[in-house]
């Protein structure tokens, strides 16, 4: 497979493609003083986890979407320094098309999930990072209706939803690209992109029909296959393969498209070309979350970052606003020496002072 390079890799730029209205992606806090309001440490520290579900929501927020904290890019120099400085953002004119709140999930006495809020946006590639075994796949089965969360609130584009099935996920337009990709060797490109929801004309497949918009669809994702996409599956590359799972899983209605290590397998040539897919997905308005344990890929194709430790969220972050250290730090350590917490204290975990969902009273 050969794909047209992009012109500027990412011309975008990570954190760009601004929006009219949406103070959240200015960059500056000096250019959004109306809509980030400060808030009172109760509701910051409420973001932290520390406070009961209903404290999470800021006031008004419910429709606009509410944003957890950032390291304004003003801080970022001070980080370089010392400790820079999280700041509530309040609401973002942009309603995010995934809003989960509170979400907490346990198997049996084990609490993998612990009260997590996550957003994701249209139009953004919203990394999701955290250590092996830190909830990341539990959160997208939860998100995609695989597991069901034991409580937590559900929005999608604005509005609650129930999620409890995957079938309840994938009308509302959600769909995950495992990492094992579920294709069919055997099959070809075509069979593979409509399994399950093939074209007929009467009783009759429409092979041609599903020939063109296979085509169509694999061009307008500006990916060129080298040769048919009557190919069977087993005769692609990895790198190819992805991108059928993607096409896949872009070719119905959907809005949010979650991907799991999509570059795990991949090398450097073929990470790329999917990198560029993913970045082409967020930029047609899809709202995209990347599942990657690798902090090039992240840094590279993503707006935002989402960081999960031991099953907490510990931040959510522009991705320009953050350096590569310290997400490293944020992973594997659930906090960072260079970032506050919300209600001042420096580097110390976040929600580490939560009380154990053991000693919780039941929901
Ligand atoms: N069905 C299950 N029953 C019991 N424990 C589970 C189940 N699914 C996940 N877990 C546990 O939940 C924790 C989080 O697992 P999860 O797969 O969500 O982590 P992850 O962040 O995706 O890790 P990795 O990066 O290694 O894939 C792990 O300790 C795992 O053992």
């Amino acid at each position: 497979m050969s794909l047209p390079a992009l012109s500027g890799w990412f011309p975008r730029g990570r954190g760009g493609g601004r929006r009219a209205g949406d103070p959240a992606r200015t960059g500056s806090p000096a250019e959004a003083p109306t809509q980030a309001p400060t808030q009172a440490p109760a509701e910051v520290a409420a973001w932290a986890g520390a406070g009961p579900p209903a404290a999470r929501t800021a006031p008004g927020a419910a429709a606009a979407g509410w944003e957890t904290a950032r390291l304004t890019g003003q801080d970022r120099s001070a980080a370089l320094g010392g400790a820079a400085r999280w700041e509530p953002l309040g609401m973002s004119a942009v309603t995010p098309v995934l809003d989960l709140r509170g979400v907490h999930k346990s198997f049996g006495p084990v609490t993998v999930l612990h009260d997590v809020d996550f957003v994701a946006y249209p139009g953004e590639v919203t990394a999701l990072v955290g250590d092996n075994g830190a909830g990341k796949t539990t959160l997208v089965k939860c998100i995609a209706g695989i597991v069901r969360r034991d409580r937590g609130e559900y929005l999608f584009e604005g509005r609650p939803v129930r999620v409890d099935s995957p079938r309840e996920a994938t009308s509302l337009g959600i769909e995950v690209v495992h990492q094992d990709l579920a294709l069919c060797e055997n099959l070809d490109i075509v069979q593979n992109l409509f399994l399950g929801r093939e074209r007929r004309r009467g009783m009759v497949l429409d092979e041609a029909e599903m020939e063109e918009v296979a085509a169509d669809i694999l061009a307008g994702l500006s990916v060129r296959m080298t040769g048919s996409v009557r190919q069977p599956v087993w005769a692609l590359s990895g790198g190819q393969r992805q991108t059928v799972a993607i096409a896949r899983a872009v070719l119905g209605d959907s809005k949010v498209v979650i991907l799991d290590e999509p570059s795990s397998a991949l090398g450097v040539a073929q990470t790329r070309q999917v990198l560029e897919l993913v970045r082409r997905l967020a930029d047609r308005g899809l709202a995209v979350v990347l599942i990657s344990h690798n902090m090039n890929d992240v840094f590279a194709v993503s707006d935002r970052i989402a960081a999960l430790y031991l099953g907490r969220m510990v931040a959510q972050v522009r991705t320009a606003d953050v350096t590569h250290t310290q997400v490293v730090e944020l992973i594997t350590a659930g906090r960072s020496a260079t970032l506050e917490q919300p209600d001042g204290r420096p580097g110390a975990p976040l929600g580490a002072d939560v009380p154990s969902a053991a000693a919780e009273p039941p929901a």
